[in-house]
C-alpha cells in the first residue's frame, strides 16, 4: 500500500519543538511519509531564538523540485518563511506544482522573537494566501492580517471572513492565546464552525501551532475532508499537550508521539538489550 505523503516548507528549529522538526515528527506520528524544504535554520531552544540563517531562495527552490521530481506528495504546508523573497520563491514552487496548501502564517515564536520581517506581511497576504487551502492564524497573526483588535469570538468570526476574503478557501482563527478553553473559528466561506477543547494547563506550548497545522496537511494527505482534518488536528494537539514531557527551561515541546505505546515493542527490547551487552 503506498504511505501517504506530506511535505513542509519551513524553518529548522534547532530545539527541535517547532518548525520543521516538530512537522516531520507530527507526519510520521499520522503514518504519513514526510518531507521537508527548510526556508531558514534557527538557533532556538525552549529558552528563545539567539539567531537566524535565511537559506538563498533558489536552495529552497530546488529543494521542492528534487522532492516533486522523484517523491512527490499529496499536501503540503509552510511554516516560517522569513522574508519577502523566500515567499515569492514558495508561491511560484506551490503554483508549479499544484501543491495542496496549508499555511500556518508564521510571526512569532512564543516568546516574541520575530520570525518574518515587518514587510513581509504584505507579500504573505497578497502573494500566498491566495493559494492556500487552509490558513490558520493564531491571534496575534489574524490582527496582524486584518489590521485590527480581536477581543471576541465575534470578531475572530469577523477577522476569518476578512482574511478569507484574502484569497485561502478554508480559515482557522486559533484561539490558545485567549484566556479560558481555547476555541478555534473555522470558515469555509459560507458556514462558521467552532472547534473547542480543554485548556491544558502548561507552560510547554512551544511549537503548538506548527504542530497543529503539520497534523492538518497529515489528514489531509491521508484523505479526509478540510472539516475532517481540523477537527482531528485539534484532537491531536489537544493530547499532544496534555502529554508534554518537560523537557527545557523554558517553552517546552508537546509530544508528538502522545498515541503511541510508551514501551518498545518486544522485538526492540530485545535487540537493545543485546546491543547493550
Ligand atoms: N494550553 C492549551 N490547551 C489546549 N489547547 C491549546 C492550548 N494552547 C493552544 N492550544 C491549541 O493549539 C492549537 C495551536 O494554537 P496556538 O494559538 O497556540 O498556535 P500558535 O501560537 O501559532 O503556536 P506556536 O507559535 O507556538 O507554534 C490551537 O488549536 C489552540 O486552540
Ligand atoms: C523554526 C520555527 N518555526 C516556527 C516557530 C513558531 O512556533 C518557531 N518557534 N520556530
Amino acid at each position: 500500500m503506498k504511505q501517504p505523503r506530506a511535505m513542509t516548507i519551513a524553518g529548522s528549529d534547532s530545539g527541535a519543538g517547532a518548525g520543521i522538526q516538530a512537522d516531520l515528527k507530527t507526519f510520521a506520528a499520522l503514518d504519513v511519509y514526510g518531507t521537508s524544504a527548510i526556508t531558514a535554520i534557527t538557533v532556538q531552544n525552549t529558552l528563545g531564538v539567539r539567531d537566524v540563517l535565511e537559506m538563498p531562495t533558489t536552495l529552497v527552490t530546488e529543494q521542492i523540485d528534487a522532492i516533486m521530481e522523484d517523491i512527490g506528495t499529496d499536501s503540503a504546508k509552510t511554516g516560517m518563511l522569513a522574508s519577502s523573497p523566500l515567499i515569492e520563491a514558495v508561491a511560484a514552487s506551490v503554483r508549479k506544482w499544484n501543491l495542496r496548501l496549508v499555511i500556518d502564517p508564521v510571526m512569532r515564536a512564543k516568546g516574541g522573537d520575530p520570525l518574518l520581517q515587518d514587510e513581509a506581511v504584505s507579500t504573505l497576504r497578497s502573494v500566498l494566501l491566495p493559494l492556500a487551502e487552509v490558513v490558520t492564524p493564531n491571534l496575534p497573526e489574524a490582527e496582524t492580517l486584518i489590521g485590527k483588535r480581536i477581543t471576541s469570538l465575534e470578531e475572530m468570526r469577523e477577522a476569518a471572513r476578512i482574511i478569507h476574503d484574502q484569497g485561502p478557501r478554508h480559515v482557522v482563527v486559533k484561539g490558545g492565546h485567549a484566556l479560558g478553553d481555547p476555541i478555534d473559528i473555522y470558515f469555509d466561506g459560507s458556514h462558521f464552525s467552532e472547534f473547542r477543547a480543554e485548556r491544558i494547563d502548561t507552560p510547554h506550548t512551544h511549537g503548538t501551532g506548527c504542530t497543529f497545522s503539520a497534523a492538518i496537511a497529515a489528514f489531509l494527505a491521508r484523505g479526509s475532508s478540510v472539516y475532517d482534518a481540523v477537527y482531528a488536528a485539534k484532537q491531536y494537539i489537544t493530547e499532544a499537550l496534555r502529554h508534554a514531557p518537560g523537557i527545557g527551561h523554558g517553552h517546552g515541546p508537546v509530544n508528538h508521539f502522545w498515541l503511541h505505546a510508551p514501551a518498545l515493542p518486544a522485538v526492540l527490547s530485545t535487540a537493545v538489550s543485546q546491543i547493550g551487552e
